[in-house]
């Protein structure tokens, strides 16, 4: 290696002095050129050093080491985290109390023959902190925490899957009290006829047999988290193995507050600033967004050069955790920008025209991947939707297609987002909820691989009335759609007041039933 380096160098420097000599060689001193020929020995020499240099050996040897740890799972820690640092979720962390007083006080239990509870599964959408709890757990009765993800056992082990699963039940009953949290569990323990994977079934069963296999001795405790639990094979469910479900949702308004108080409890915050206005603001978000939101908000106050993080910190981070980061110096045609901005009206003018969820900003400046966007800013956290409610969802979201169609009479691919979102819905409302002429027939979502025609013609069914209606909305209120327009044209972004103001008193609240029938008449 050495050898050759010194060759490729020596080489380097005598085509350097050859073609040094051939064209600058009149105008370089002889001074010139031994400078030059200095500062490449000494180049040479400190690359040489490098390579020889005992912290970039150890570094790779480093490197080794942890693959090597990692195969044979002798990681864990001991987490810091407690329920303190869990905000909300108050009924969940009930029920686990009883889980940590049996790890703290085994022997209690154990004299009255009672058995450990085995294996907790936490379900629920994503960044709702499942994995959160279960730190917090082990931080709570100091046990050492093995965190795996199911996806890593078929991913990134294939054909050692089981042995994987083995050595992490040996590993975590010798280190015993011990919390093993399997992430994602969905992608081993998927039904086993849905996908046959022989390397995914094997690590299955030996999950399966070591829960099994567990002994009453051991303080070993097994979370599990899955954002699918439709997917799960039921023998994974079964009393014994994985039979306490907890189901972690996406937080209601009070629990947003909480969540927000543990993020910002260590942040110079503006006196003035209101956790609950900020709660109210962030509907829908989980608690991975709330914590995005809460240092979203530090980062911005930081590039400010500001010592106190001030409420427009915490509008712009709730922005950009929406609809994500601004795009600098958007190369976009102005035709583009102009189908855009009806797309965006489209949008803001039937939510108004609906009422549903406030408009709180509309806007063509690009984010992330979008071209423009609209948020909406509902007043209050709902758990039961009507059919009508769900069709004014749907009409809102085809505000921006139906705008598009009516001013320039074509279609773009502007709208891909809103029609994924709006066949989701409308799919919902014929195979979950009972809401069309197929009746009220539930279908398994993840048994309809393909959708029969019936089912196909219903969802269709549903998005074109409610696409039709939209359209003669806009049609109705073409005036009102070219004011929002032209505005956001020239301004580029409309807040709630903004709006209002421009639209002045829109849609008019109706005094009498005629009239109310008038304005929504179509
Ligand atoms: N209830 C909560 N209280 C405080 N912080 C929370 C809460 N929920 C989520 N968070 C924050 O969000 C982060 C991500 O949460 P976590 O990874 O636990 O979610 P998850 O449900 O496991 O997500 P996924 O399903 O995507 O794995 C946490 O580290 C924490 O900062
Ligand atoms: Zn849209």
């Amino acid at each position: 290696m050495i050898i050759l380096c010194i060759f490729v160098a020596l080489n380097i420097v005598s085509n350097f002095v050859t073609w040094a000599n051939s064209s600058l060689i009149n105008r370089l001193t002889s001074g010139d050129r031994l400078l030059i020929l200095g500062i490449t020995i000494l180049l040479f020499i400190y690359y040489m050093k490098l390579d020889k240099n005992p912290q970039y050996a150890h570094a790779t040897i480093n490197t080794e080491k942890k693959e090597k740890d990692q195969n044979s799972n002798e990681f864990f820690t001991k987490p810091k985290v407690t329920f303190q640092d869990v905000a909300g979720l108050e009924e969940v962390k009930e029920e686990l109390i009883e889980v940590i007083d049996f790890i703290n006080q085994s022997e209690k239990y154990k004299k009255m023959g009672a058995k450990i509870p085995k294996g907790i599964l936490f379900h629920g959408p994503p960044g709702t902190g499942k994995t959160l709890l279960a730190s917090a757990v082990a931080g709570e009765t100091k046990s050492a925490f093995f965190s795996a993800s199911g996806s890593e056992f078929v991913e990134k082990y294939v054909g050692v899957g089981a042995k994987r699963i083995r050595t992490l039940f040996e590993k975590a009953r010798k280190e015993a009290p011990s919390v093993i949290f399997i992430d994602e569990i969905d992608a081993i323990g998927a039904k086993r006829h849905l996908d046959s994977n022989n390397e995914k079934d094997q690590t299955l069963n030996q999950l399966l047999v070591e829960l099994d296999g567990f002994n009453t001795d051991q303080t070993v405790v097994v979370i599990a988290a899955t954002n699918r639990i439709d997917l799960l094979d039921e023998a994974l469910l079964r009393p014994g193995r994985f039979d306490r479900h907890m189901y972690i949702s996406n937080p209601n308004v009070k629990a947003r507050e909480e969540i927000l108080k543990v993020h910002t409890r260590n942040k110079p915050l503006d006196p003035s600033i209101s956790i609950s206005d900020l709660a109210r603001k962030t509907h829908g978000m989980s608690g991975a967004h709330l914590s995005n939101v809460a240092n979203e908000a530090a980062i911005i106050a930081v590039r400010e050069n500001k010592h106190i993080i001030t409420i427009a910190h915490f509008e712009q981070a709730i922005e950009r955790v929406i609809a994500g980061l601004q795009v600098k110096n958007p190369t976009i045609l102005p035709k583009e920008k102009e189908v855009v901005s009806y797309h965006e009206a489209g949008h803001a003018l039937v939510g108004k025209i609906l009422r549903t969820d406030m408009v709180h900003k509309v806007s063509i400046i690009p984010r992330g991947q979008a071209l423009g966007y609209v948020i909406h800013m509902p007043q209050e956290d709902r758990y039961v939707l009507t059919k009508e409610e769900l069709c004014d969802k749907m009409m809102v979201m085809l505000g921006g297609r139906a705008a598009e169609e009516l001013i320039f009479n074509h279609l773009s691919t502007g709208a891909k987002d809103d029609l994924k979102k709006v066949t989701e819905v409308a799919m919902q409302m014929v195979c979950e909820y009972g809401m069309s002429d197929l009746g009220f027939i539930y279908n398994e979502p993840s048994m309809i691989r393909s959708l029969s025609d019936s089912i196909n013609q219903e969802i269709n069914k549903i998005i074109y009335e409610c696409y039709n209606t939209t359209y003669n909305y806009l049609k109705k209120y073409r005036n009102e759609l070219e004011k929002i327009s032209t505005a956001l044209l020239a301004r580029e972004t409309l807040n709630s007041s903004e709006l209002d103001e421009l639209l002045g008193d829109f849609p008019p609240t109706p005094k009498t039933k005629d009239e109310k029938e008038k304005l929504e008449a179509v």
